[in-house]
């Protein structure tokens, strides 16, 4: 039976032809010689290896024969319309890289520029002279001429195909340069776009996982066939960016086949996304990386990874929100149709849970004297009550415990937001139950310094919070963690095994004080206990955790991946614009770098739209919207994204008027209109189209979230508001438009009359 090795493909499959090409390959994966496949040489041939096979009357695939030892392999390179599949296959050769010993195809040059063929040819064999580097785009910079890149190095030591080295190195547009980056076979893609951004070759090899070939001892590979030598390279890690191997199984064929490129992450992981999914640790791991580096797809990967060398194992997938856990379970479903899934925490299989219902999970399959006894070192024996129901805390609920005190503090203190972060950073990290215990407590990293009267003045407001919540019948979700977190230690302190084998927590920038400590809990300390993904840039609730005074430590074992999948060139930048002048810090309080993320792809620029009025605004949205829907945009591919539910109001109201059907996110109905959320709600999710809306002044930074707080909580309330924005920009795959009305937010370069990002 042959071997087929399948390439990503890099022109778009329509839909039609897809059920095609699977009859085509399973056909060929059976009997190469089957009647009607036409498997065939042709003249005129830049590669004698080179074949084309009948998918229907009207279109052709390209191939590759290899003659390996047992059976041949063909290599899918793709399928086209008759005439172009025959132009494709004669341009085309597979060779291995010289450089690196990497499987890849280069397209020759089109025959129309047969001059420029016949020059970059001359290239390889001869000095040349440098090109020197039009500007014809005033913002944009071509990154290789800036980083002083020339043209040999990129050919002879960093193993690019010389015209490929040669249209990245001349490119005069963002745009220009990406074709040639997505074009060219992905490492070498992706190897440019690192040399660009700053990144060394050394690096940038590192992180690709190439290996100069021409450092290895010849002998290696020296018996071997060149066509067996090309087919091993296809396990190589930076050939699995491009190329997989369809094995014996169907499905995983039609997966590649059907998913195309919006499914690409399930079988084409970048080397580095491959080594931390498959990597193992002497205990915690953090990986870190701008929005749209792929750090779910790495966790998915993981516990995939994980299930397969532990069949036995219990991994626990959990995030920030049950919404988003709900598309982590979705998406494993999807990787994996087989893994198997475990219905509650603590048996065997794969579980994915928002964290707060896992808190409730933990908490609710104790028994009562368990719970009782968890609940007195958390509260004290005062508030030891095991009869409430789990709530979240609303701001009115530290108002009626500040109205009912007298506490003497200044309005500063006297607030919700910094009540809560005292209450759960101080009071609960440290299981803090009494008056005493609070007054001697270490307040490590809390901005604003007590002094011990103050203190006691917020003990007195804690206290009449317990009070008020305990006569509710409520407890909070930072609470129940707490307690859950004491209920977990008293298993281990009794000798019961932990819960979980390994747990992999995304979007964890977000969590707090009470869920690291539950969290930790969860799985005893060892190999690939937790696993961490996160963006210092993202973290839009709460305050920065260091990790290590939960006994999390991730020292030495700390990555971060710098790829953007998602987003545009473009985008990206105006996104990284939007935090400059940030000072963003890591769980270790280490500054946190936005420089050197890079993306693979290029798009427009983005379009900050300001409106004289509301009503202009909306006559904008409208405009965006109908344009997008008339050019095929999927309904559900395009995303309306504001600060508040107010500003939702309004702009569900004014589509309302405008006749333009919008749908909540969290009811969006048949998938055709475009769904409408806030910044909260946009985090994890993903957009074609995406229009930031009332970006204005008042609204971004939201006053009400900033006013009246002491230095060092508005400092972080500003730096959480900027983060949502930079969120916010970070959904959009293709397009992204920001509007408002009257004056923009003063976030926004259009507030500093900065031009856009290009
Ligand atoms: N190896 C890959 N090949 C193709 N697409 C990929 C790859 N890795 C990630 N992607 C795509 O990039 C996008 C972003 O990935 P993902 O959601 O994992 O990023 P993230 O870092 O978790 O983002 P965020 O922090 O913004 O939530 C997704 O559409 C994903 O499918």
């Amino acid at each position: 039976m042959p071997g087929i090795v399948f390439a990503k493909t890099k022109d778009k499959l329509d839909n039609s032809v897809k059920s095609l090409v699977m009859n085509f390959l399973e056909k060929l994966q059976s009997d190469d010689t089957t009647h009607g496949l036409n498997i065939e040489p042709l003249k005129n041939v830049s590669d004698p290896r080179v074949r084309t096979g009948r998918v229907n009357d009207m279109w052709r695939a390209v191939l590759f024969k290899l003659n390996t030892a047992s059976a041949p392999t063909y290599v899918y390179y793709g399928t086209w319309p008759h005439d172009k599949a025959i132009d494709i296959a004669q341009r085309s050769v597979l060779q291995m890289n010289p450089v690196f010993g990497i499987p890849e195809i280069i397209e020759q040059t089109m025959p129309e520029n047969e001059e420029e063929r016949v020059e970059s040819q001359g290239i390889a064999k001869e000095p040349f002279a440098e090109p020197s580097v039009p500007r014809t785009e005033l913002t944009w910079t071509n990154g290789l001429a800036e980083h002083g890149y020339k043209l040999d190095f990129l050919i002879e030591s960093a193993g690019l195909d010389p015209i490929i080295a040669r249209k990245a190195l001349l490119a005069p547009t963002a745009q220009a340069f990406h074709k040639v980056t997505d074009k060219a076979p992905d490492w070498q893609g992706l190897l440019i776009l690192d040399l660009a951004s700053g990144k060394s070759l050394d690096e940038s090899k590192e992180d690709l996982g190439l290996i100069d070939q021409r450092t290895l001892p010849e002998e290696l590979e020296q018996d071997k066939h060149e066509d067996d030598v090309i087919a091993d390279g296809f396990g190589k890690d930076a050939a699995k960016l491009q190329f997989a191997f369809i094995g014996d199984t169907p499905d995983a064929l039609r997966d590649v086949i059907e998913g195309g490129s919006a499914d690409a992450w399930r079988t084409f992981l970048h080397p580095e996304q491959r080594r931390y999914a498959d990597g193992s640790w002497n205990g915690p791991f953090r990986l870190s990386g701008g929005a749209g580096t792929g750090k779910t797809v790495v966790i998915l990967h993981r516990a995939k990874t994980l299930a397969e060398r532990n069949p036995a194992a219990r991994i626990i997938v959990t995030t920030f929100t049950r919404t988003l856990a709900t598309s982590l379970n979705q998406s494993l479903r999807k990787l994996d149709s087989n893994l198997q899934l475990a219905q509650t925490a603590g048996t065997q299989g794969t579980f994915t849970c928002g964290v707060d219902s896992l808190v409730s999970q933990v908490f609710n399959s104790a028994t009562p004297d368990e719970r009782k006894a968890a609940l007195k070192e958390v509260f004290g024996e005062a508030h030891a009550s095991s009869n409430f129901r789990p709530s979240g805390v609303t701001a009115q609920q530290w108002k009626d415990a500040l109205e009912s005190t007298d506490h003497g503090l200044d309005p500063e203190l006297a607030n919700p937001t910094f009540l809560e972060q005292e209450y759960i950073s101080v009071v609960l990290a440290n299981f803090v139950a009494s008056r005493d215990a609070y007054v001697k407590v270490p307040r490590v990293g809390r901005g604003t310094a007590l002094t011990r009267p103050k203190r006691l003045g917020v003990w007195k407001i804690f206290e009449a919070f317990r009070q008020e919540q305990r006569v509710a019948g409520n407890i909070s979700f930072p609470e129940l963690a707490a307690v859950s977190a004491v209920l977990l230690r008293h298993r281990t302190d009794a000798g019961k095994p932990a819960i979980a084998d390994h747990v992999l927590i995304d979007e964890a920038q977000d969590l707090h004080a009470a869920h690291w400590l539950f969290l930790r809990a969860l799985a005893a300390p060892g190999q690939n206990d937790l696993f961490i993904a996160e963006d210092s840039h993202q973290r839009i609730y709460g305050q920065k955790v260091p990790l290590s005074r939960y006994g999390i430590a991730i020292v030495g074992r700390s990555r971060r991946l710098s790829l953007n999948y998602r987003t545009t060139a473009q985008n990206l930048a105006y996104a990284v614009r939007l935090l400059k002048g940030a000072e963003i810090e890591d769980f270790e309080g280490t500054p946190e770098e936005v420089n050197g993320y890079h993306s693979a792809r290029s798009g427009p620029n983005p379009s900050e739209a300001g409106a004289a009025s509301l009503a202009d605004e909306l006559d904008d949205v409208q405009k965006h919207i109908t344009k997008w829907l008339d050019q095929d945009v999927q309904g559900n591919m395009i995303g309306i994204i504001a600060r508040t539910k107010y500003q939702l109001q309004k702009l569900q109201s004014g589509m309302a008027e405008r006749k333009v059907e919008v749908r909540d996110v969290d009811h969006p109905g048949d998938g055709t209109k475009p769904l409408y959320m806030t910044m909260h709600r946009a985090k994890g999710m993903e957009f074609f189209k995406v229009i930031l809306f009332g970006v204005n002044e008042g609204a971004v930074p939201l006053s009400l979230a900033t006013d009246g707080l002491a230095e060092a909580e508005k400092n972080d309330a500003l730096l959480r508001e900027r983060s949502l924005l930079y969120v916010a920009a970070t959904r959009a795959r293709d397009e992204l438009v920001v509007s408002w009305s009257g004056n923009p937010s003063g976030l926004l370069p259009a507030a500093s009359g900065k031009v856009s990002a290009s």
